[in-house]
């Protein structure tokens, strides 16, 4: 069995994983990364983020040629199918993955592709299959290892009418109807990827509002936009069985409602991937859902161990698993990195797009801080006009006696870009955080950023 050491030995390509791995390659330590998969990237990029955003991307794209009257000069309406915008993000995965193997050779990151599991807290066993296991010794280790969909026992899997996030991308067909069972991200965002194509989407929450650790304004206008385009949202409703036939699914609410349809996607939660690390040999153990626990310095409970990414649970986003991973490994390198925990932005690729950061009106009265609204509707700017995206609304949260900045919330077209404007301005220390700045500096135009001066001045004209 081959056996090789390194300073530092990270499990998982994704984003966590990679970013520690440059940021210590970078800071002089012999660093290795073990993944399962062949190619790098991880489940960022081969199942989640980069396919789900890609097939957005180009669903979206397609509705705006068949809304604008412009290209009725061109053709008439059209469909595309979901093997059709599946292509054009396989091949958006590809270049990702070649872009991101770069990184790796060219900072001279060793990757070796198999299972990892723990010997003791110092040795990792990578079980390539085929008789190629090799044993990483490593000083320190960072377990980057994600998560996957969460299964339940009685929903099968198997039936080529039953999938979950990741199954789904291999869907050949377009389905008429389908029934997507969790409103939370991830079936919020593949309910507009489906009725985009032209299917009948039945979005069935568990809870009594969409995403309802948004603002609830955002809240209600997703919900609002979601039903106008044809979504039928059914809030309130638990999971009792699945029957999958050979020509339809059929879903059996504990409410006594019986819904059908030709596919079934499952959203409804995941999974860590701790279960085959054997981490009990590194004295570890997992929570419930196989996620591990960390301190504020991405610390597990043993001392050369550190954990990052979507395995130690909230945010589970890839922006946040990026920054996590480099400041694990600055820990390591000793190079203190600010931490990066606080007001982490969400961008939710529905359509129309989500974004926010900072409070919400609810937190906001709660702790009982004088707020103001200022808000910007989209259908207000000549650049929305323009693009004919106007469903949207900007709006800025901010103390009615400091004017500081208190929360972000953008609803529309771009949200995701507009809302890094404000965040920036935010982010500044004392008086640099005032919504002041919006009304007084000049925006280009027609923008969107102009959005911030309308909301700004929207504001304090209520004052
Ligand atoms: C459908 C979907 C859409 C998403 N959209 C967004 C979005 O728009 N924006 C956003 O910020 N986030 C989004 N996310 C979340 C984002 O994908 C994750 O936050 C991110 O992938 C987490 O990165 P990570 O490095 O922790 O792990 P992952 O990307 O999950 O990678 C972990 C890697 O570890 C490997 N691994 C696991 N166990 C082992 C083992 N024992 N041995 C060896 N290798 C192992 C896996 O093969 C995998 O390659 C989305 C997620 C999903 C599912
Ligand atoms: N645009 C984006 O940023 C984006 C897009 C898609 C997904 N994501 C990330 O992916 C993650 C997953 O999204 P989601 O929509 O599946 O989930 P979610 O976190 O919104 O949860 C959906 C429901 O499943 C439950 N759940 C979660 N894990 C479970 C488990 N192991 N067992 C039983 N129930 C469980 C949750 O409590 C919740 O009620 C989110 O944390 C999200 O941040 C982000």
């Amino acid at each position: 069995m081959k056996k090789e050491s390194f300073d530092l030995v990270i499990i998982g390509a994704g984003p966590a994983g990679e970013s520690a791995a440059m940021n210590a390659k970078k800071h002089g330590l012999s660093v290795a990364v073990v993944d399962l998969r062949k190619n790098v990237g991880g489940n960022c990029t081969h199942k989640g983020t980069i396919p789900s955003k890609t097939l957005r991307h180009s669903v979206h794209s397609m509705m705006k040629f068949n809304r604008n009257p412009m290209f009725r000069n061109i053709s008439d309406p059209t469909l595309l199918t979901f093997r059709q915008v599946m292509e054009t993000a396989e091949d958006v995965i590809k270049k990702q993955v070649n872009m991101r193997a770069r990184f790796y050779s060219r900072n001279d990151v060793p990757i070796f592709h198999g299972l990892a599991s723990f010997q003791d807290n110092h040795h990792i066993l990578v079980d390539g299959g085929q008789d190629e296991q090799t044993i990483l010794h490593a000083d320190k280790i960072i377990i980057a290892t994600g998560t996957r969909p969460y299964q339940p026992a009685d929903v099968d899997f198997t039936h080529p009418r039953v999938f979950d996030s990741d199954k789904i991308l291999t869907l050949n067909e377009t389905p008429k109807r389908i029934i997507i069972y969790g409103a939370g991200v991830i079936g919020c965002e593949y309910a507009s990827i489906f009725n985009g194509l032209g299917c009948k989407v039945d979005l069935v929450n568990p809870g009594d509002k969409l995403l309802s650790y948004m603002d609830a304004e955002i809240s209600d206008a997703l919900s609002y936009h979601l039903r106008s385009l044809g979504v039928l949202i059914r809030h309130n409703e638990s999971f009792l069985s699945l029957e999958p036939n050979d020509d339809k699914v059929v879903l059996n609410l504990e409410s006594g409602k019986l819904l059908k349809a030709d596919i079934f996607l499952w959203a409804n939660g995941r999974a860590g991937n701790t279960e085959k690390l054997n981490l009990a040999a590194a004295g570890l153990t997992a929570n419930k859902r196989g996620q591990l626990d960390v301190d504020e310095l991405y610390r597990t409970t043993t001392p050369n161990i550190y954990a990052v990414g979507d395995v130690i649970g909230p945010p589970a986003l890839a922006s946040a698993s990026y920054d996590q991973g480099r400041c694990a490994s600055s820990q390591i390198v000793d190079k203190a990195h600010p931490l990066l925990i606080e007001d982490i932005p969400t961008g939710i690729y529905t359509i129309p797009e989500i974004s926010s950061v900072g409070k919400t009106e609810s937190e906001l009265t709660a702790a009982k801080i004088p707020y103001e609204i200022g808000k910007a509707y989209f259908k207000d700017t000549a650049r929305a006009k323009i693009t004919g995206e106007d469903a949207g609304m900007l709006k800025l949260l901010f103390h009615r006696e400091t004017l500081e900045l208190l929360g972000i919330h953008c609803f529309g077209d771009q949200a995701a870009e507009i809302l890094h404007i404000g965040q920036a301005i935010m982010a500044q220390e004392g008086k640099g955080n005032t919504i002041e700045y919006f009304a007084t500096h000049t925006f280009n135009y027609p923008t969107m950023a102009e959005a911030y001066r309308v909301a700004a001045l929207n504001g304090l004209n209520r004052l």
